[in-house]
């Protein structure tokens, strides 16, 4: 649905965008993750046609940037970073102006806002004036006003900077059922944001795409953890023959019980269990390896080299 090619973006001498290449399928909810400066907005940017690229193409559908932006803009919603909302109108006020803009017609205005606050759970604040809401109830305002003409694809630029705790998890129920509805695209720089609504994620550094894979797969470590009732005098010898066991190492010792690190592929669980049953030992736990996002991220950030790309590619 969204094919972006060798994207590129200058700014003067500052390559913000460098060569970006990747593609959203229909329905997805993709994290774009990096650092402060990666140049995250700068893409959001480019797809928005906010900002035109140096070099390189971006597709949505049929459409192009450059020859169909408007047509592109009008499938897209945006709530870009420290969104702009009118403080002395009403949140229905504001919403309604925001529908007019989006070209929304004026017979089907009423509708849009009603929906809109009601997608956002903005019902008891809806003839507030903007300026007495809390941070969180803005941020629901500014998602809104991002999908009053009901958007195939919503773009959220950090949607949850300086919200509290409470507040951020209301935006992740919004942003779950936002994605009910439409291809959703989420630029941030806090991790556990990515792995509480996306699944997922394309990472970014010094303006370069340096990892693109589902969230399960970028999570997946190349380790097998075997819990066993011996010590590693009397493990190693047996878990070290297994075919494919590359090395081991003791990951915990557990009151009475060990767990051991194996390098192999979890498709070596059969063999590892077989091996562990003939030589007479307890088995007590027997899993394949998770590696939280945030050891992702920062093996992803210590490295020049990609370190995960599953070029996952879906027709335009
Ligand atoms: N209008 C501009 N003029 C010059 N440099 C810019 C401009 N906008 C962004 N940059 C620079 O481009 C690089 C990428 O910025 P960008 O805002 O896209 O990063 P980001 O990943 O969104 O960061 P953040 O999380 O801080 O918003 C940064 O070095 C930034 O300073």
């Amino acid at each position: 649905m969204i094919e972006m090619n060798h994207l590129t973006r200058r700014y003067g001498d500052l390559l913000a965008v460098d060569d970006v290449s990747f593609s959203i399928g229909a329905g997805e909810v993709v994290g774009l993750l990096g650092h402060n400066g990666a140049g995250k907005t700068t893409v959001m940017k480019m797809l928005t046609g906010a900002l035109e690229p140096t070099a390189g193409t971006l597709r949505v559908g049929e459409l192009e940037i450059g020859r169909d932006t408007a047509a592109i803009q009008a499938r897209i919603g945006y709530l870009p970073e420290n969104c702009p909302v009118w403080p002395d109108l009403t949140v229905i006020e504001f919403l309604e102006y925001q529908a007019a803009l989006h070209g929304v017609p004026e017979a089907q205005r009423r509708v849009a806002v009603a929906t809109a606050i009601r997608r956002t759970a903005l019902k008891e604040k809806a003839t507030a004036p903007i300026q007495t809401l809390s941070r969180g109830y803005r941020q629901r305002v500014g998602v809104a006003q991002a999908i009053l003409h009901a958007p195939e694809i919503v773009i959220l630029d950090e949607p949850t900077n300086g919200l509290d705790p409470t507040q951020i998890l209301h935006m992740r129920e919004l942003i779950r059922e936002l994605s009910a509805h439409a291809t959703v695209i989420v630029s941030t720089h806090i991790l556990q944001e990515v792995e509480a609504v996306c699944e997922r994620v394309v990472i970014m550094k010094r303006g370069r795409k340096v990892a693109d894979a589902r969230l399960d797969d970028l999570q997946r470590g190349a380790r097998l953890l075997v819990t066993l009732d011996r010590d590693e005098a009397s493990a190693r010898p047996v878990l070290t023959a297994v075919p494919g066991v590359r090395g081991m190492r003791l990951d915990a010792a557990l009151d009475g019980r060990w767990r051991y690190a194996l390098d192999v592929p979890e498709t070596a669980a059969p063999a590892v269990s077989a091996a562990v049953h003939a030589a007479g030992f307890g088995l007590h736990a027997l899993t394949p390896e998770r590696r939280d996002l945030e050891t992702v991220f920062a093996e992803v950030n210590r490295t020049e080299t990609p370190v995960a790309d599953t070029e996952v590619r879906h027709a335009a």
